[in-house]
Parts: C-alpha cells; structure tokens; sequence
C-alpha cells in the first residue's frame, strides 16, 4: 500500500502557496486509482511527490510501511514505483527495442517486447528498430512510454493523462491494457485523467481541485454525483449545472 499522509507542498518562486495542501490518501495493492480535477487543481504535483521529483515540505510517504519520503527517484524506482510522463524525454542513441529490455531487463522470462508494443496499439515490426528521438510523434513517445512502464512489473504504476496525444483506436488497446494489469497483476495504478473513458475503469475516483482533495469515493458514486449533481465537483465556483461537470472536470 502506498500511504501519502498529511504531505503539503510548496515550491520555491511560486510565491509560497502551497500547491498541495496536507494530502492524505490511502492506494490499495490491485486497485486502480484515478485523479481528476480542474487545471491547475495539483493532479502531476501529486505524482510528482509520489515520484520524488519534489519532496514534500511536510508530511510523509510510506510503501508497504517503509519511509520514502526523502527516497530519491532512482531508490523508488528500484522499490517498484514508476511514472510514465506528461510529455516523455527522448533519449538519443537509443532505439525502441534497447528502451524496452532496458524496462524489462528485472522481469525477463515474463515480457515479450513485440506484446508490450501491441499492448499500445503499435506494430513491432514497424518500431522496434526506430530511435527514440525526434522523428517520433508526441502520441507515438507517449505509448512507447506506457509500454516501459508495463514492462517492469511495478508495485506502483503512475500514469499522467495517458491518453494525451492518443488517438481514439489505440485508446480502446490502451483502457483493455489497464484492465489487463488489473486483473493479473497486484500493481496500484494511479491515473491522472480528464477522461471519463478512463475514469469508467477506476475503482475509486480521486477529485484534486486547488491542491487538496476535493471528492473520493467508489467510482459509480463520483461518476453519478458528476452527471447528476446541481454542484460542481470541481470546486472552482464555475456555477455548471446537472451533467455539465464531466465538461468542466474535463
Ligand atoms: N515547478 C513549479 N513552479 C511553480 N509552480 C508550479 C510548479 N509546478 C506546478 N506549479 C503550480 O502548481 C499548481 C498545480 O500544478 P499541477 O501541474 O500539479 O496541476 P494539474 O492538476 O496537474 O494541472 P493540469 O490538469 O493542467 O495538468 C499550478 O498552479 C502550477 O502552476
């Protein structure tokens, strides 16, 4: 279990205003976790601290007990816990395949490379032998990425608006990928979304809105209370009426 208790977060220059304000939340092992919630709202600062690309100003995280607050990128993820980025970093020199048995290279016996890029709706034939670099589109990156982070057999999984740049075939393969892990895997997913595609996989949705938690609960009750509610889960004070917050979330 990831247990993020009481983390607040302020990040130097942005005028001292906490960007998370004392989040507490609990993601269960096997469940899938999605975090929504207006721009802005703290969604990838979240991830971020989770990650340890920031550390938090007060608060603490622990994986199945252990203390990471302070754990560098690198320790979390020889612990198990991976990000798959907003926008990914190219690397160049590197092709695809050598990126992927790179990703696979703790879980050899179990990965085929050629299925991880099936799994994201790309043709191994087509990519494995491309540089990952430049010539790749943002949508082709972006599931390459997703396939690294399938490929290491992770206790936690983080996914930043993974359908950013996808397009609508490979967003089927991609949401059956998600429920794939999900039913022969122990992993927590956590994903950030707009999507309500995405969040009809969740187990429980998350709402950030303003650095803090603004909605949790089982997924059928989130998703009603946005199609039904007179208020608005965002909390922005948009003043959207009934089954207009998917559109204002979104
Ligand atoms: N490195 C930084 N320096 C200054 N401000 C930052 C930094 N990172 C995030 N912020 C601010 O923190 C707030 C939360 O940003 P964050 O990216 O976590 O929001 P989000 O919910 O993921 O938004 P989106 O849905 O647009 O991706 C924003 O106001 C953002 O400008």
């Amino acid at each position: 279990m990831l247990d993020i208790q009481g983390v607040s977060l302020e990040i130097e220059g942005n005028k001292g205003t906490e960007i998370l304000k004392s989040i507490n939340l609990k993601f269960y092992n096997k469940k899938i976790y999605v975090v929504t919630g207006p721009n802005g709202g703290g969604k990838s600062s979240l991830a971020k601290v989770i990650m340890g690309v920031y550390n938090p100003t007060s608060g603490r995280i622990l994986l199945n007990g252990q203390d990471i607050t302070y754990s560098t990128i690198t320790e979390r993820a020889r612990l198990g816990i991976g990000y798959a980025f907003q926008s990914p970093p190219r690397f160049k020199g590197i092709k695809v395949r050598d990126l992927l048995n790179m990703a696979a290279s703790h879980n050899p016996e179990n990965v085929n490379i050629c299925d991880l890029l099936y799994n994201v709706g790309l043709c191994a034939q087509d990519y494995l032998d491309r540089d990952v670099d430049s010539s790749l589109s943002g949508g082709e990156m972006k599931r390459i990425e997703i396939a690294t982070v399938l490929a290491r057999n992770l206790k936690v999984a983080v996914f930043d608006e993974p359908e950013a740049g996808i397009d609508l075939w490979s967003f089927q393969k991609l949401a059956e990928t998600f429920k794939t892990i999900h039913e022969q895997y122990d992993t927590t997913i956590i994903i950030i979304s707009h999507q309500e595609r995405i969040m009809e996989l969740a187990d429980e949705i998350i709402i950030m809105s303003n650095g803090s938690i603004s909605a949790q609960s089982e997924r059928d009750v989130i998703l009603a209370g946005i199609l039904n509610s007179d208020t608005c889960l965002c909390s922005t004070k948009c003043e959207k009426g009934v089954g207009q917050n998917v559109e204002c979330i979104g």
